[in-house]
């Protein structure tokens, strides 16, 4: 009857990990890069939940269940070893044995046998169901927590370290996977083991079965206590951790900047604030944990005291064969064995849950510029672009509009113009609703742009910013980020429009080039080139230019200037500039000063009105506002 169970299960076994059919269900999970993000739970639990629940609940339940058989199994070890024990005192003259299923020593061995076979072999099962389990569920916690970081407004990037989101998207990844691991394999062996021990204790006496049983309510009522306090001190650390590494990240970014101003000294100084903080929240973890540690151990020893001491003293009496002491004493073995190692996995829990905690905390926090429900693509006809009653403050209380009204007709030529801070960065911000305005209406053809897919507006405007950011990938691939699927002669034609080319091919590995970690590879020229390239590809109705020309020596910026004419033709464009030479062809040139419109007009129009701009003009040294300014 054993044989046929064992090998029922065997094959049942076999059939569920077909490994075909589970490569079938481990897909790569391309269809999620197409979908719109998912808010995410900032419950470590919850956001588990959710993971196992819409994928892997079938793969998570093999695997519960190969592990459930496989500790059941060799939960019957002792039992085994009593019936040999019983046998063998009977085969040697003793007392005779007590064999409900009459299988004597050899039979029992055999037994012995298929017993570590079996649990070794329900083992196995569950490590080849997790190859195709555990790496997905990193893969798709990585790719829910990216697409939802993805989505975060400015501000947000611009309050948190770009190296600690990293790193936070790859940690609370691995946390998934480590709590998953513990619970599943840990977790659930101690309880089984603990089930089928209440019930094997109780074949020997309901005196045991009690022992254990008023053990476990204390255990884990006292464990549950402790492992709250923990799950604290291990967030504050991990917490601690991500502050320390974040500073760490920012040091080597501006690597530079303190070897320029020679401040090593005070930055490892500054730096070693934080990495005492993580030390002393470490230690103070750490000291909880021996206290806890050592609860545990006390309890373990306790509980094997207990049993062994009841067991002796009833063997003693002669109430119990050798057999059952045996099966008493290894079954408290293997308890406190099994119950040790989950103490010991403990650290590892909530190390990993406070990390996971911490990490959805701080990528999981609402999306800021959000689309509304509904929202229909942007369509844009024309291209005419209406400030209503603009008003706008930065979160920290900075006021940079207060009632602005601004009318850009479709196709017009803007330049905007005005001192540092006057706002201008901050109008193109709201253009591209970077920021939603606090009060007033930003409108592209009459639609408001609070009420039309970002994904529309994103594409309706091309921008080349200040300064550009550039991918550390080929530049032929950052050219090519204009235009997806862009074939290599459009990609080498608008890099020829932006001057470009030339320099591009004068490298050894041509559109092939490495451009560096934020093109630190090109210099400040040649990466405004890449990007100009890149918005010429985009090709947009609407075009934003924030100085444009600033990175260029005079003869590049004047074959620049021809090829941005040739780009501006036929769309709506508004030009930030602080070279005026840059943009006196325009059709209008706005002067912005305290976040209102103070002067326009054509170039010839402003410099007759002789206001502001003129004297701007005028007090320019080859073409670029005085420092004074
Ligand atoms: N993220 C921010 N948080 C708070 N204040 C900001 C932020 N960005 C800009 N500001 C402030 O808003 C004001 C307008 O800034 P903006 O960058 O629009 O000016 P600008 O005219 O483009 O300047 P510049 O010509 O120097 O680029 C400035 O006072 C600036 O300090």
């Amino acid at each position: 009857m054993g044989w046929k169970m064992f090998a029922a299960m065997l094959r049942a076994g076999m059939r569920a990990v077909r490994i075909d059919s589970l490569e079938r269900q481990d897909q790569d999970f391309a269809w999620e890069d197409q979908e719109p993000p998912k808010p995410l739970s900032p419950k470590p639990f919850t956001f588990i939940w959710g993971l196992v629940r819409e994928k892997f609940a079938g793969r998570l339940t093999l695997m519960m269940l190969a592990v459930v058989i496989g500790q059941g199994i060799e939960a019957f070890e002792p039992y085994a070893l009593k019936a040999v024990v019983d046998a063998l005192t009977q085969a040697t003259g003793g007392a005779p044995a007590n064999d409900v299923l009459g299988l004597g020593v050899m039979g029992w061995f055999v037994m012995l046998l298929a017993i570590w076979l079996g649990s070794m072999g329900m083992y196995r099962v569950y490590q080849i169901v997790d190859i195709y389990t555990s790496p997905s569920i990193r893969a798709l916690a990585q790719k829910r927590m990216f697409s939802w970081l993805l989505g975060h407004s400015p501000r947000y990037f611009q309050d948190n370290f770009a190296g600690k989101l990293g790193q936070k998207v790859k940690q609370g990844a691995n946390a998934v996977l480590g709590v998953i691991e513990i619970l599943m394999w840990d977790v659930i062996r101690v309880l089984v083991l603990l089930t089928v021990a209440l019930a094997l204790l109780w074949t020997a006496s309901p005196v045991f079965s009690a022992v254990l049983a008023g053990w476990m309510l204390v255990y884990v009522a006292v464990s549950g206590w402790l492992a709250r306090h923990c799950f604290t001190l291990s967030e504050t650390m991990s917490a601690a951790v991500s502050s320390s590494s974040g500073r760490i990240i920012d040091a080597i970014t501006n690597a530079d900047l303190i070897r320029g101003f020679a401040r090593t000294l005070f930055e490892r100084s500054f730096l070693g604030h934080y990495i005492n903080e993580e030390r002393f929240r470490s230690r103070r973890l750490r000291w909880f944990l021996v206290v806890m540690r050592l609860f545990q151990m006390l309890s373990i020893v306790a509980l094997l005291g207990a049993l062994v001491w009841v067991a002796i003293d009833r063997t003693m009496a002669g109430g119990m064969s050798i057999g059952e002491f045996t099966l008493v004493f290894t079954l408290a073995f293997q308890i406190s064995n099994t119950v040790w190692h989950l103490s010991d996995r403990m650290l590892s829990f909530f190390e990993e849950l406070g990390t996971l905690s911490e990490a959805l905390d701080l990528v999981s926090a609402p999306h800021e510029i959000t689309d509304t429900v509904g929202a229909p693509p942007l369509r844009v006809r024309a291209g005419g672009i209406e400030l209503r009653e603009v008003h706008f403050s930065f979160a920290d209380g900075t006021k940079v509009f207060n009632g602005l009204n601004l009318t850009v007709k479709p196709g017009e030529k803007v330049g905007l113009v005005g001192r540092s801070g006057a706002g201008k960065s901050t109008l193109v911000k709201l253009i591209r609703r970077q920021y939603d305005p606090q009060y007033g209406r930003v409108l592209i053809d009459g639609q408001d742009i609070a009420h039309v897919t970002l994904q529309s507006l994103n594409e309706a405007v091309a921008e080349v910013p200040q300064q550009p950011g550039v991918f550390h990938r080929t530049v032929g691939e950052n050219i090519a980020y204009g235009k997806p699927g862009a074939s290599l002669d459009e990609i080498r034609a608008a890099a020829v429009k932006a001057h470009a080319d030339e320099f591009i091919m004068k490298r050894p590995t041509g559109y092939d080039t490495i451009v560096g970690e934020q093109g630190v590879k090109l210099s400040g020229g040649e990466r405004q080139r890449v990007a100009i390239a890149r918005a010429l590809l985009k090709d947009s109705p609407i075009l934003v230019l924030d100085e444009a020309t600033s990175a260029l020596d005079s003869e590049s910026e004047h074959l620049i200037q021809e090829a941005l004419w040739t780009l501006m033709e036929g769309r709506t464009v508004i030009a930030i500039a602080h070279r005026l030479s840059t943009i006196t062809e325009m059709d209008r040139i706005l002067y912005l000063e305290g976040g209102q419109v103070v002067e326009e007009g054509s170039h010839h129009e402003l410099l007759t009105l002789g206001g502001r701009y003129a004297q701007l003009w005028h007090r320019q040294s080859g073409g670029f506002l005085a420092a004074a300014e």
